[in-house]
């Protein structure tokens, strides 16, 4: 025999597809009447009807805004639908990569969530059009309809909606196109944006394996640490600091990081931002799930310098001084004002909390010259060295650009690279064929030659310095040695003439 349950629930789903065939033959009646059929039969329902509606509309009332929740909605669906609506509408969402496939219009799709059984419908009703409209289209009104038995009403109400919300706005993410930021002088403080399509990933990043899968493991981390940085009460976000010689991969790995993150990316020209409130706005544009990036930080600005120069300004302020004089100076001496403690107010300051999901990442060639307050622990959370190709970052380009995963010669160049350095640059420019006939075999030759001509370089240079600091070394010795015997003969001088002196006295 069917038991009770399975009963309630067949019923439920007789009667939300009874609910959902009434909403549509209800629209084949004249307004008046129609509403009046509507609140008699939505009374007598009520009595036998265990079932709950609710309602998501696609505009808000406030300035015919589109829904959020409405939008979470249907790409929460999209995935539902696709596999299980039998009537789709393809739609193209505006900065989505992906043609996105909803429910049509007055279509059911069944969902399950904890083991219990919802339905979702969308549907479409028409109001009268107004004589004078702004908005026209808004005439058709859709939204969906979600039905579920009413002793689940605390778990849809507690988790369920909060569910497709969350899944929702993930798969509208993933979905959607990001975008490479760049802040526009011309504009003032405003950011342009263009397409981002860096193909660099975590994969075709040559580095030591070791240290590449700890770096991916902190952002996964980090991508799922809402909760966490909410514990322990610390805003969102996190700093990297990639220092290393030119073309050891600082810039590729931003983009891996975008690419896997699924960030956007903020690329911040700071010699072009006029002063510490245009870096705040232009802070308060950037949206969560973002990059902040921060490229040749030591060129940028001479942030190193300003705290000293700040300390000596004010020394000098202390004394009197003209005023227009000093203000003259003032200006003078700062080209762009952007200063160190405004950037550090940008980078962990109270306004760094607005937006959350943010990485900030610095690059830079001179680690060494950076101020120490910059790259503290805590700003920059994590410090990593981009450095010389090794031999595992060698395999990983190897497979990159020549799809191979041994060769004869690996032996050969493994030795050959543990003896000079070489820049994954460098050696990724040799991998690459030079023309379409060229094949693996030549292009690990060539690389091996590189190796060989760039060592020999590094030996020529090495002699070179050796030989200059000796002479430099030996000119010092010869200077120092002249300068005593000077002295020498100075003394000598002295003493000469005081025996000379006393001789005359005694005459
Ligand atoms: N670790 C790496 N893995 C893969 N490719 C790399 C790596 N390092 C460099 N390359 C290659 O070399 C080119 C230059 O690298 P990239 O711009 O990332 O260097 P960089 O460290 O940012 O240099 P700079 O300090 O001059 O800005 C890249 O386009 C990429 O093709
Ligand atoms: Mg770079």
């Amino acid at each position: 025999m069917m038991k009770m349950g399975e009963m309630w629930t067949q019923l439920g789903s007789v009667m939300a597809s009874m609910m959902f065939a009434y909403a549509m033959f209800k629209q084949f009646f004249p307004d008046d009447l129609g509403n009046i059929l509507d609140k008699y039969t939505k009374k007598l329902v009520g009595y036998v009807y265990p079932y709950i509606q609710i309602s998501f509309d696609e505009y808000t009332n406030e300035f015919h805004k589109r829904s959020e929740v409405y939008a979470s909605i249907q790409s929460y669906l999209s995935t539902k639908s696709s596999t299980r609506a039998k009537r789709l509408k393809a739609h193209d969402v505006k900065g989505s990569t992906a043609l996105v496939l909803g429910m049509d219009d007055n279509e059911e799709v069944t969902d399950e969530f904890q083991g219990i059984k919802l339905w979702w419908a969308s549907m479409k009703s028409a109001s009268k059009k107004t004589s004078f409209s702004f908005y026209p289209e808004y005439d058709e009104r859709k939204h969906y309809k979600l039905t579920f038995h009413r002793r689940h009403r605390d778990l849809v109400m507690g988790s369920y909606l909060d569910h497709v919300r969350q899944e929702g706005k993930a798969i509208a993410v993933s979905n959607r196109q990001r975008k490479l930021y760049i802040n526009n002088t011309e504009k003032g403080a405003k950011w342009s944006h263009v397409v981002f399509e860096h193909p660099a990933t975590f994969e075709t990043l040559a580095m030591e394996p070791k240290e590449k899968q700890s770096i991916i493991n902190d952002l996964l981390k980090f991508s799922k640490g809402k909760d966490y940085y909410k514990k322990i009460g610390k805003a969102w976000k996190r700093g990297y600091l990639l220092y290393g010689p030119p073309g050891t991969g600082k810039s590729t790995m931003i983009s891996a990081m975008s690419n896997l993150m699924n960030y956007d990316v903020y690329d911040l020209e700071l010699t072009s931002v006029k002063d510490n409130t245009e870096l705040r706005k232009l802070l308060i544009d950037i949206t969560g799930k973002a990059i902040i990036v921060i490229e040749d930080i030591d060129c940028s600005l001479d942030l190193t310098g300003q705290r000293k120069k700040k300390k000596e300004k004010d020394e000098e302020d202390n004394e009197e001084k003209d005023p227009v004089k000093k203000k003259m100076e003032k200006e003078e001496s700062q080209p762009s004002k952007v200063t160190l403690s405004g950037l550090l107010n940008f980078i962990d300051g109270i306004w760094s909390a607005c937006g959350g999901e943010r990485l900030i990442v610095f690059t830079t060639n001179y680690v060494e010259k950076l101020d120490p307050a910059l790259i503290r622990r805590g700003r920059m959370d994590k410090h990593i060295e981009l450095s010389y190709c090794c031999y595992e970052a060698f395999k990983v380009l190897a497979r990159n650009y020549l799809d191979l995963e041994s060769h004869e010669l690996f032996e050969t160049i493994e030795r050959l690279l543990g003896e000079t350095n070489m820049t994954p640059a460098d050696v990724a420019e040799n991998l690459m064929p030079n023309s379409v006939t060229e094949d693996a075999d030549s292009c690990l030759k060539n690389l091996i030659e590189a190796i060989e001509t760039a060592k020999e370089e590094a030996r020529k240079k090495a002699e070179e310095e050796e030989a200059s600091r000796e002479a430099e070394e030996e000119a010092k010795l010869k200077a120092e040695k002249e300068e005593k015997e000077k002295e020498q003969s100075a003394k000598d001088e002295v003493k000469c003439n005081g025996t000379s002196a006393k001789e005359g006295d005694v005459k």
